[in-house]
């Protein structure tokens, strides 16, 4: 008779070959135990560039899901996690907590959404969460998000920001800066190579900086008959004509 109980190697295989977009990683196949197409593009910018803010709106225009990994961590901490003093003494440093830890509960918001389509606020930050994250998921972004704002207009909008949070006071956004500069911008620089970087002028009102991200995701709402990948390069490729064009100015 046949029984619902699997055997250990059939759920060894199960791990090791039903995964995200496929390809192994040195050999190490992907540990991701889901088996949808995921699409994930990252949101990166300096502190206070106004990403939360236009996830919010992607959201509730494109059907996205938003993944702040800034705030995935701060629930850590309010969990009682045995992680969550280190992940605290990070933040009010404005460190880059350890990519095991954060890529872990990235990958748990994953797997428990239905959604297939994942907006990855605040992450990458550094090239270490990068390379973890594209081997323990198999997942390659299908595009960069990248928002460019003055330091002088980060640091005025992280003082008025009023969330309360342990890192918005002038000694920890310096150190953030700093962080920013020499940590996340290789990763902006690493995408750049592979044409992936979609730069945005954060200086503009909140509705200005949506009109000119709204085109990068309009092919995930109607894919025209050259399908959804032709559609997404050419308005990549728009984007970047339009002015646009990645120049990384830190
Ligand atoms: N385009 C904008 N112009 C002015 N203020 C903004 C803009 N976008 C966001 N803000 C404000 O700046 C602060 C930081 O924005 P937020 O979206 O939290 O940034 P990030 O997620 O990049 O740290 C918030 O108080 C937000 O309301
Ligand atoms: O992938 C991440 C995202 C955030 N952080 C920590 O969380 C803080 C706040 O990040 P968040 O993205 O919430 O805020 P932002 O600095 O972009 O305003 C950072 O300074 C880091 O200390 C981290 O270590 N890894």
């Amino acid at each position: 008779m046949a029984t619902a109980t699997k055997t250990v190697s059939e759920e060894e295989e199960e791990v090791t070959t039903v995964k995200v977009n496929g390809s192994a990683v040195n050999g190490v196949p992907p540990v991701f135990t889901s088996s949808r197409e995921l699409k994930v593009v990252f949101v990166l910018g300096g502190p206070g560039s106004g990403k939360g803010t236009q996830c919010s709106k992607i959201v509730e225009t494109f059907g996205f899901v938003h993944l702040s990994a800034g705030d995935l961590l701060r629930a850590e901490i309010k969990s009682g996690n045995e992680n969550g003093n280190m992940i605290q003494n990070m933040i009010k440093e404005g460190k880059i907590v350890p990519a095991e830890v954060t890529v872990k509960l990235l990958q748990k918001a994953m797997e428990e959404s239905e959604n297939d389509k994942f907006l990855i606020d605040g992450f990458p930050r550094n090239e270490e969460n990068r390379a973890i994250f594209e081997s323990v998921t198999g997942i390659e972004p299908q595009f960069i998000l990248f928002f460019d704002c003055p330091e002088q207009e980060m640091e005025r909008r992280l003082l008025g920001r009023n969330q309360g949070r342990v890192d918005d006071n002038i000694e920890t956004i310096r150190k953030r800066f700093k962080v920013f500069v020499e940590s996340s911008i290789p990763v902006v620089d690493y995408y750049e190579t592979s044409g992936k970087v979609n730069k945005i002028d954060a200086t503009k009102s909140v509705d200005k900086v949506f009109d000119s991200i709204r085109p990068l995701f309009d092919c995930f709402n109607h894919v025209s008959s050259n399908g959804y990948e032709e559609e997404l390069t050419e308005a990549i490729k728009q984007h970047n004509i339009n002015g646009s064009a990645v120049a990384i100015t830190n």
